[in-house]
């Protein structure tokens, strides 16, 4: 049970892992930090935090955990205005997306205080954001994936992973570096291609039109261009090494499958087909697997 716990944005991470800690009972009191008052108000009235934080040394004084959940960009600023009021006994973590730069951004804010803070990425998510998305099942099964700093201590590891897990998520570990290489592929690629076709749509002359018949597949494959903007910014700039790989390799599998069909090789388009067909499908089951709760986890 942790006693006291300080979220800065009270938005759909934050504001669903706040939900999900009062749902397991595994935190007495939640305080909501946000640059937003408006989200503060909302997050609020509708019971996600029990109190709006105000001067820093109270807000601090006492806490067992503080999660950072606003866009990557703003955790070295964040950081920095904790340090003068951090007490021995406070563990710091992360909900951001890259943590190559967040782990970067900790040691530079925090510096000789940097073992108490334990970066860490929820993988799960929606579209929407701001505390009206917040829900207390988001992470029900869900990874979340910690990337311990070698300076942290194991109880302080301990105490993030167990927050996690009380949210119903599974704790995985990565290195900053690896984890920043998996998530440029199979997540923040995702995002700049699906925002980069609605915007090549919006802009043409006949968008309307394009718009007016445009059905399930394109909605499917758009959906995560309804993502917050400034968010997607932060991360495609912070894991920018690493997207530019992804990226060239994608532009590489486009170029190819433009010669296939600029040549009407039909052989050649039925071959990247199926091979991606069946990817996915094993891809979907295993997922699935994992994710459905086991006889013995339902016993517990
Ligand atoms: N949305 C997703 O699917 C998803 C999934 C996993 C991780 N994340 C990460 O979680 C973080 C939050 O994303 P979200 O989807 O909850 O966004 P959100 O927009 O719903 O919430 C972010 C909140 O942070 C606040 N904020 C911004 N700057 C701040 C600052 N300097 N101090 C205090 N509050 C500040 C905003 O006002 C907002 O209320 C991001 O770092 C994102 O990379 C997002
Ligand atoms: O489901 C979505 O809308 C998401 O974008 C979730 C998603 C992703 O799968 O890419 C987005 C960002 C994260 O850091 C983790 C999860």
């Amino acid at each position: 049970m942790l006693n006291k716990v300080v979220i800065y944005g009270v938005g759909l991470i934050g504001g669903s892992f706040a939900r999900a800690l009062k749902k397991a009972g595994a935190a007495r009191h939640i305080v909501g930090m946000d640059r937003s008052q408006d989200a503060l108000r909302r997050a609020l009235e509708l019971g996600i935090i029990d109190e709006v934080g105000g001067a820093l040394p109270a807000v601090l004084s006492g806490a067992d955990l503080v999660l950072l959940a606003a866009p990557v960009a703003q955790t070295e600023r964040i950081l920095a205005s904790i340090l003068p009021h951090l007490g021995p006994d406070t563990v710091i973590t992360d909900a951001g997306s890259t943590k190559s730069d967040v782990a970067a951004a900790a040691r530079k804010a925090l510096t000789d205080k940097v073992a108490q803070f334990v970066p860490g990425h929820p993988i799960a998510g929606r579209e929407t954001n701001g505390p009206e998305a917040a829900i207390d099942d988001l992470y029900q099964g869900k990874k979340a994936v910690l990337t311990p700093l070698p300076e942290n201590p194991a109880a302080a590891v301990e105490r993030v992973a167990a927050a996690w897990r009380a949210c119903g998520a599974i704790i995985h570990t990565l290195t900053p570096e690896e984890h920043d290489k998996v998530f440029a592929a199979v997540s923040h690629l995702p995002h700049l291609l699906a925002y980069a076709l609605v915007d090549d749509v919006a802009r043409k002359p006949h968008a309307d039109l394009l718009f007016q018949y445009a059905a399930s597949g394109f909605r499917d494959f758009t959906r995560i261009a309804g993502s917050s903007p400034e968010m997607w910014r932060d991360i495609s700039l912070a894991n920018q090494a690493a997207l530019l790989t992804e990226l060239d390799a994608y532009l590489a599998q486009l170029t190819q499958i433009r010669a296939s069909l600029a040549a009407g090789d039909g052989a050649a388009l039925e071959t990247t087909y199926a091979n991606a067909q069946r990817a996915r499908r094993q891809w979907i089951e295993a997922i699935e697997t994992a994710e459905t709760p086991q006889p013995q986890d339902l016993a517990e």
